[in-house]
């Protein structure tokens, strides 16, 4: 009797700690009733786990209409019933306090998008033991909140199985299962599921004016308005683009949403825009970008021809490698770009002193030295990026579509971006603007270009086959990377050429040194008996790479050691 008396105590006590309001109280016995009157509803295989009549892992049927999936998991597990919930924490003969069980359940609840807050801590303390006897379980049965990337390998095979319910909607789009709103998610499995399973409405993050100092608008496009933008943490600058309309709900959602996947799925490459975070805000939707200082392509033919500059052939050749380079790396993760124009390619230039320009130099051709310092070209603007496997088209500039996209065989996309990068280096090289339409647009579909003469015939071949009517005899990425027309001398930087230069005077040195061996051996015993690859290489200490050409002369010198035991070239 005396320990009923107490724990009575101790529960009060609880509860005054943890300030039980009256109105939740009540709020909470209701739920207990409402629990009592829906009883049949209970789920029992649930109330069998628990082993009791706590409230412990008790579920409750929602049965509001259309709330979707996860709204409906995470409202059945706060509406246990107050007093046998608190009962059910064990608290009395628990080592935890209170303050731990409401900070592990804290902890344990935050993952979830777009639940509301608990609306006071004890109703934390209900999630949590309910939450507690159901988690194991709902990691197993439930997927998580979030979207599949449809242009990851998982998200692929996701869309390969979904394809099959693709259909043509009557004013002639496609429809993908992408599309197909979350809340028709029902009680199917993990593979059943629409990949899109948050909509950004229900992701609304007021990041924008808090995390970023915005400082200029540097440019607009159809979607979005694009500004330069200082983060106040990091101190460094980006582009943060922003949807011109709420796409929340709209049919744009869905190519706002391709974007973020797009360039989630590809990561980092030193010739793709660098893709740092995105969110939804007020139903915009936001992509933090890696800000290119030197702007667009388009930006730059635009200024060369009211000047009446022209482009030199090695930037030429330079500007078309790095681009392949790019696509090379996009096809090589099964996607196509389907929108490749200047207007799409930006420009990083090193020597602008700015903290957010990241550059990978390491692979020596990338950049080349022009009047400013190195030169950076990155493919940007991913809203049209589809997976090549599963194509899902939605076609981009028509100056520089290929006819075959235009007739809707998307056999070859891959290609498709060859044609468009041909258009580009071409207008790039002063070809002038390209047509939208006419006889001038049939011609370059034919595989026909105007030769202006200020670059080689050979890079204009090429540029004529890159955009050949049949895209199967059009180069690929990885040809046009090894193509002896951007190679070897007109498209690579000095770091590249005297990298290159090093690596020859290596192998040359080498051979010489094998060569003396074996005259060597001659002298002393008929050749005869030893081929040249038996010969032992004399042992000298080895080479660097980077010495610079002094030091290498005197290593080459012929006061040298020599030996014949067996080298470690
Ligand atoms: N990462 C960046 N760094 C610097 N400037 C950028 C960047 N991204 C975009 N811009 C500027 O913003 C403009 C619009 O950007 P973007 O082309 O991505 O928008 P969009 O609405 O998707 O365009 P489109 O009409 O081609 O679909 C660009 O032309 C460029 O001037």
């Amino acid at each position: 009797m005396d320990r009923d008396i107490e724990m009575e105590e101790n529960h009060c006590r609880i509860a005054q700690r943890l300030e039980f309001p009256l109105s939740d109280e009540e709020d909470l016995h209701e739920a207990s009733s409402t629990t009592d009157r829906t009883s049949s509803n209970i789920s029992s295989d649930r109330l069998d786990s628990s082993g009791s009549d706590e409230g412990l892992g008790m579920t409750i049927r929602i049965t509001s209409p259309r709330k979707p999936r996860f709204l409906r998991t995470r409202a059945r597990e706060s509406m246990s019933p107050p007093y046998s919930g608190v009962r059910a924490l064990r608290l009395f003969d628990s080592p935890a306090t209170p303050k731990t069980l409401l900070e592990n359940s804290s902890a344990m609840m935050t993952p979830v998008l777009a639940t509301p807050a608990p609306r006071n801590r004890m109703r934390t303390l209900f999630n949590m033991s309910s939450a507690k006897s159901t988690d194991k379980k709902d990691n197993l049965d439930t997927p998580p909140a979030a979207n599949v990337n449809p242009f990851t390998p998982t998200g692929m095979l996701l869309t390969s199985k979904k394809r099959t319910r693709s259909k043509r909607s009557l004013n002639g789009s496609l429809v993908n299962s992408f599309d197909e709103e979350v809340h028709e998610a029902t009680d199917e499995s993990d593979e059943e599921l629409p990949p899109k399973r948050i909509a950004l409405h229900q992701t609304s993050v007021p990041r924008y004016h808090k995390e970023f100092h915005e400082i200029c608008l540097i440019g607009k496009g159809e979607f979005g308005s694009v500004h330069k933008c200082l983060n106040r943490l990091d101190g460094c600058t980006y582009a943060v683009k922003k949807s011109l309309m709420p796409v929340a709900g709209s049919p744009n959602e869905r190519s706002a949403l391709n974007e973020v996947w797009a360039h989630a799925a590809l990561g980092q490459h030193p010739h793709v825009v660098r893709y740092y975070s995105a969110w939804a805000e007020n139903g915009h939707m936001i992509i933090q970008n890696e800000f290119c200082n030197s702007g667009t392509l388009e930006e730059l033919i635009r200024t060369n021809q009211q000047n009446n500059v022209t482009v030199n052939e090695p930037q030429l050749k330079s500007t078309l490698l790095q681009i392949a380079e790019g696509l090379h790396y996009i096809h090589s993760k099964q996607l196509a770009h389907m929108d490749i124009k200047p207007g799409n390619i930006f420009i990083c230039r090193e020597n602008i002193d700015d903290c957010s320009v990241h550059h990978d130099s390491d692979d020596g051709f990338d950049e080349l030295d022009d009047d400013y310092g190195s030169v950076t070209y990155k493919i940007g603007d991913l809203g049209h990026v589809t997976s090549v496997v599963q194509p899902i088209v939605e076609e981009g500039d028509c100056r520089y579509l290929p006819v075959e996209i235009l007739q809707e065989n998307y056999d070859n996309l891959a290609k498709a971006d060859i044609f468009s990068l041909g258009l580009t280096i071409y207008e790039m090289a002063g070809g002038g603007q390209l047509p939208k339409n006419g006889d001038e647009w049939h011609a370059i579909r034919q595989g026909r270009l105007p030769y202006n003469g200020r670059y080689s015939i050979e890079l204009h071949n090429l540029l004529e086959l890159m955009i050949h009517p049949d895209p199967t005899l059009r180069p690929s990425t990885q040809v046009l990377t090894q193509h002896p027309v951007l190679g070897p001398n007109g498209a690579k930087s000095k770091d590249q050429l005297s990298r290159e230069l090093n690596a020859e005077r290596l192998k040359n040195r080498q051979l010489s040194e094998k060569l003396q061996a074996a005259r060597h051996i001659q002298n002393l015993m008929p050749l005869s008996r030893f081929s040249l690859e038996e010969v032992p290489a004399p042992k000298m200490p080895k080479l660097q790479m980077n010495e610079p050409c002094a030091a290498r002369r005197l290593l080459l010198g012929r006061k040298m050691n020599r030996s014949l035991s067996n080298a470690d070239f």
